[in-house]
């Protein structure tokens, strides 16, 4: 009896910290159904007793998938964050083992975007500090401290996609828009890129920060960072808790150096809504705390759950891996009548002639050949007119520096 591949009811998948209901309605609709939707994330015990047998996980950014977790995910095949940020993954770890993570690159952008406009008028008008008073039955009506956002400098330290659509929506409202980056970007309208950190930092009436978490990036606001702001100047953190020396912040705020900040994302977070936050900026005037929820908007999950889980779909169905933030890039046609196999493996010269030896030695003639490498991986799709046969797929086991071998046969089902 010819090979079959493994039914997709048996393919288990694995959704963590509440991941929107598109993501489970869209991989029902593409087959999968051994699907369990959890609403928080699981410590490292808990997750590396639970991965055991998955072939598919999602996460936000609150699971840690570490060198640890993945050694024991023997059946894991592809992780999806369903998220921007992807610092919570060992990405190196994934690709030794030949996994592919992907994430969702833009679909929580705006939302980010428009909180950081929302909280920099908030705090250039002293609203949280107005509101507070207020809510306690104090009366704080003044016009100290209160600015207009018209004229005023926004420094967006990071220029990608959430700092550019953030240039684009405060230059509308009058911000003058300056930005720093690694990299040479067009500004959008009439922003400007400055030469240095330090230039930005001195010119800003507000600072915000879009980086990702990099070792180049982590801890770049400290100290001689916050004293090189503007007096009076306001500071917003909504892209890692990594970027910014909370102490040294909370400092410049109770010496009224500073004339406020919003803070989304800390050093450490409370690993679920139960836990209690602690951070030297509570109970400080003037500053906002956001339980990291920038990307957080039901338009925001709803799109994201429907991308990532795609693209889990579209890797398991057919190897496709384009967009994935780790694995070489492969954009695969579908293979209609033909058995197609993906083999992974370390970027080493000999793996491709060895596989074509084994295919040639089982009389397997090659239908179509598509293969892609990093500097450290290498990834090969090929379909074949027959199924390959049981010796042929041991002995494309075998090969030396082989990670993961899949056949997907032609009817859409695996063999994992
Ligand atoms: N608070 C929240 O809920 C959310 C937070 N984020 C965080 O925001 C970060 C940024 O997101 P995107 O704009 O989509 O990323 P992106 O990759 O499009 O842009 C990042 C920019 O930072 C620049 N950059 C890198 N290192 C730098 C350095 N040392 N100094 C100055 N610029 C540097 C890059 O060249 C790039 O232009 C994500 O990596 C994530 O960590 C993203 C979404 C939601
Ligand atoms: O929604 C989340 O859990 C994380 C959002 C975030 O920080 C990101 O997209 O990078």
């Amino acid at each position: 009896m010819a090979k079959t591949s493994l039914d997709k009811s048996k393919i288990k998948i694995l959704l963590l910290e509440g991941i929107h209901q598109t993501a489970v309605d869209n991989l029902r609709n593409a087959g999968y159904s051994n699907i369990e939707h959890l609403p928080t994330s699981l410590d490292e015990a808990a997750l590396i007793e639970k991965i055991r047998d998955v072939h598919f996980i999602g996460i936000r950014s609150r699971t840690q998938l570490n060198e640890r977790v993945f050694a024991a995910a023997e059946k894991l095949v592809a992780v999806g964050c369903f998220c921007i940020g992807t610092n919570q993954v060992d990405l190196d770890a994934a690709l030794a083992r030949g996994i592919p993570v992907f994430n969702a690159p833009y679909s929580n952008t705006r939302s980010v975007a428009e909180l950081v406009l929302a909280e920099a008028i908030m705090l250039l008008r002293g609203i949280p500090e107005k509101s507070a008073r207020a809510h306690e039955g104090g009366w704080l009506k003044s016009a100290k401290n209160s600015h207009e956002a018209r004229g005023k400098t926004l420094g967006i330290v990071g220029y990608g996609s959430i700092g550019s659509q953030l240039s684009v929506l405060a230059e509308s409202l009058g911000f003058d828009v300056i930005y720093y980056d690694v990299v040479a970007k067009l500004g959008m309208g009439n922003a400007r890129q400055v030469g240095s950190l330090e230039e930005l930092l001195a010119k800003a009436d507000v600072v915000s920060l879009h980086v990702p978490d990099l070792p180049s990036t982590r801890w770049m606001i400290g100290a001689e960072q916050i004293a090189c702001m503007k007096p009076g100047g306001i500071l917003i953190n909504a892209s890692r808790g990594s970027v910014v020396v909370i102490e040294p912040l909370a400092e410049a705020i109770r010496e009224g150096r500073l004339n406020g900040a919003a803070v989304d994302v800390f050093p450490v977070e409370p690993k679920g809504n139960d836990e209690e936050f602690e951070s030297p900026l509570r109970g400080l005037p003037n500053v906002i705390l956001t339980p990291h929820i920038g990307g957080s908007t039901l338009e925001a999950q709803e799109n994201i759950g429907i991308e990532v889980s795609e693209k889990l779909a579209t890797y398991s169905d057919n190897g496709t891996t384009v967009t994935s933030v780790n694995f070489p890039e492969v954009a695969l046609p579908s293979h209609p009548g033909k058995h197609r196999l993906l083999h992974i493996h370390d970027n080493v010269p000999g793996v491709m002639s060895e596989i074509n030896r084994v295919l040639s030695e089982n009389s397997i003639n090659i239908a179509g050949q598509y293969l892609q490498t990093n500097d450290k991986v290498g990834y090969v799709v090929i379909d074949v007119d027959k199924a390959y046969g049981p010796q042929a797929l041991d002995a494309l086991r075998q090969v030396a520096h082989t990670l993961k071998v899949r056949v997907l046969y032609s009817e859409g089902s695996q063999d994992i």
